[in-house]
């Protein structure tokens, strides 16, 4: 007997006796159709698994804060060192909203000055624009009122009042501002017609846009109830009492595209289209040469110097505490190399580019196994290896957005802007940003949804806040709290590390791992060493998570 006669898959099998050969042709045309479906059953299998340990190795990161904390730069830190073909692509597509941004700063600095030569008190409002705590129409002077109290957490924000000159300071700058200046703005007019330009060629999304000053937090369930803000005190009187302030909504000039990768490739495509209709504007291998806007741009170049070091400008700019250099955006002392036909942005120009983030935006990136023992080795696959970052707009108005993204996320990356502590948010005039920051983080903390996701905490800024504090201005004036404690960065940080901590702590029910770092995110080195530690850390929990680790 052979061993075939024992085996019931072979009987099963086998050939029926007395097959003709037109069945046998049937049956092996069947056998062979049925080798096919399963062979691609397998196929669909394999692939399934690997989508599946592809799903199971992404990390999903977020990118929170308020407006104007660092988050797009923080990505763009991440894209650079760690897409680095993507971002050399990019690179060049950015020198529309680098020159924007200048000439952005250039414009602000003329409606200042016409607003001092009209004698009138309003201040322009720009994303360059600083200003100080203070409102502009209170008739006080230098009288610090407490604004806001967070509760449990005892810091207290003081608004100050604007410190305003005396009427012979006042007329004796307005008359220090020449037939020189008035000249300058004359010839330096064209650059609006650049602005418009420039947001057209990049598609504006939203450029003037209005805020309702009243608006909530503006997410939802994450938003702490009114009564938990514990503003029961003149602070809150004065944020919702005031019912003609309240009401008041705040003009902003600032641009902002939806879609980034959109806006960017249009200013590359007008300006290729454009160069073939003028004879230039051209782009060649990649890079470019010139256009009417860049022109224009270049042949204002001495008189944007002269206008940015005049100090009679400077003094006025004092007076009315625009502080461009602090502001987003700065170029002013780049001029030299940014108004040139020929410019092509650098890795920092990018990275200290403003662009305002609106709605969602989105990116992948698939980081590389790198050499020797890693967070990737260990038969851990693909655990960690692609990540894909979100970033969000920060405004009040777009908070509402951010919600969906809490689901299944991996990891928070919060960036506090910690020089802004004498700051007002710009969509609602009445909120200090510190105390906007401190809010929000409390929701995050809160938040349900995000109860699994690794916090990393960015007190951002840092190197603002070291300008800041060397200028003279006195943390202790903003925040009460503060007390007697030194000065200066290091003690502030601090001071500020633990009112965060103090954050978590009372609104987590079990001890929370949280990654703390002081950050200068426009320090594109230090940030590379920054985030090298992060990607460690998120991975790292992400694994134990996943009980890899
Ligand atoms: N000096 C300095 N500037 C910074 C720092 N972080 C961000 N900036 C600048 O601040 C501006 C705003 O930064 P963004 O990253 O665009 O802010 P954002 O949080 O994405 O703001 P939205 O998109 O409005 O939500 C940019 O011009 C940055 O170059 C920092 O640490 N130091
Ligand atoms: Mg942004």
């Amino acid at each position: 007997m052979g061993a075939t006669d024992h085996d019931p898959l072979a009987i099963l099998t086998r050939p029926p006796p007395n097959e003709t050969p037109i069945e046998r042709a049937a049956r092996e045309e069947r056998e062979a159709r049925a080798r096919q479906i399963s062979d691609q059953i397998d196929e669909q299998l394999k692939k399934d698994k690997a989508a599946l340990k592809r799903q199971n190795g992404l990390v999903r990161v977020l990118l929170l804060g308020q407006s104007e904390s660092g988050k797009s730069t923080t990505l763009k830190n991440f894209r650079m060192k760690y897409s680095r073909a993507q971002w050399k692509a990019e690179r060049l597509s950015w020198r529309a909203v680098i020159q924007l941004n200048l000439v952005r700063s250039v414009l602000t600095i003329l409606d200042t000055m016409q607003t001092e030569m009209n004698g009138t008190t309003s201040t322009p409002t720009s994303s360059v624009v600083q200003e100080l705590s203070g409102d502009e129409e209170d008739e006080e002077e230098d009288n610090p009122i407490p604004c806001a109290t967070i509760s449990g957490v005892g810091i207290i924000v003081n608004i100050s009042r604007r410190s305003s000159l005396s009427k012979d300071s006042n007329s004796s700058l307005r008359t220090t501002l020449s037939s020189h200046h008035q000249i300058l703005k004359l010839r330096l007019g064209p650059l609006r017609g650049v602005e418009a330009d420039l947001k057209k060629r990049l598609g504006a999304a939203s450029d003037e846009e209005e805020f309702d000053s009243s608006a909530s937090l503006g997410i939802g369930p994450l938003e702490p109830s009114s009564s938990s803000s514990g503003d029961g005190n003149q602070g809150a009187e004065r944020r919702s009492g005031n019912a003609m302030i309240a009401a008041r909504k705040v003009k902003r000039r600032e641009f902002g595209v939806k879609r980034l990768h959109e806006a960017l490739e249009n200013g590359v495509h007008a300006l290729s289209s454009r160069g073939s209709h003028h004879g230039h504007g051209t782009r060649d291998s990649g890079s470019f040469t010139s256009d009417d806007a860049t022109d224009i741009i270049a042949s204002c170049r001495d008189d944007m110097k002269a206008l940015w070091l005049d100090e009679a400008v400077q003094k006025v700019l004092a007076k009315r505490k625009v502080r461009i250099e602090d502001g987003a955006g700065f170029f002013l002392d780049d001029i030299d190399r940014i108004a040139t036909r020929t410019y092509e942005p650098s890795d920092d120009d990018v990275v200290r580019a403003r662009l305002r983030t609106l709605g969602v935006q989105e990116y992948s990136i698939q980081f590389e196994q790198s050499k020797g023992p890693t967070l990737f080795a260990g038969g851990l696959g693909d655990f960690g290896k692609e990540w894909i970052i979100y970033d969000v707009g920060g405004a009040r108005t777009m908070r509402q957005a951010w919600l969906p993204f809490f689901d299944n996320v991996n990891a928070i990356i919060f960036l506090a802007p910690i020089s802004c502590f004498d700051e007002r948010l710009q969509e609602d005039s009445k909120i200090n940003r510190l105390e906007d920051s401190c809010l929000l983080w409390r929701s995050v903390c809160s938040s349900k949804l995000l109860a699994k996701a690794t916090l990393i905490l960015f007190l951002n800024k840092c190197d603002i806040l070291k300008r800041k504090l060397k200028s003279g201005v006195m943390v202790k004036n903003f925040l009460p709290s503060y007390g007697e404690r030194p000065n200066d960065a290091g003690s502030v940080i601090k001071y500020l590390k633990e009112k965060f901590k103090d954050i978590l702590k009372a609104q987590s029910s079990v001890p929370r791992t949280c990654y703390y770092y002081a950050t200068s995110v426009t320090d594109t080195k230090a940030t590379a060493n920054t985030l090298k530690t992060v990607k460690d850390s998120i991975v790292r929990e992400h694994l134990k998570t996943a009980d890899m680790v």
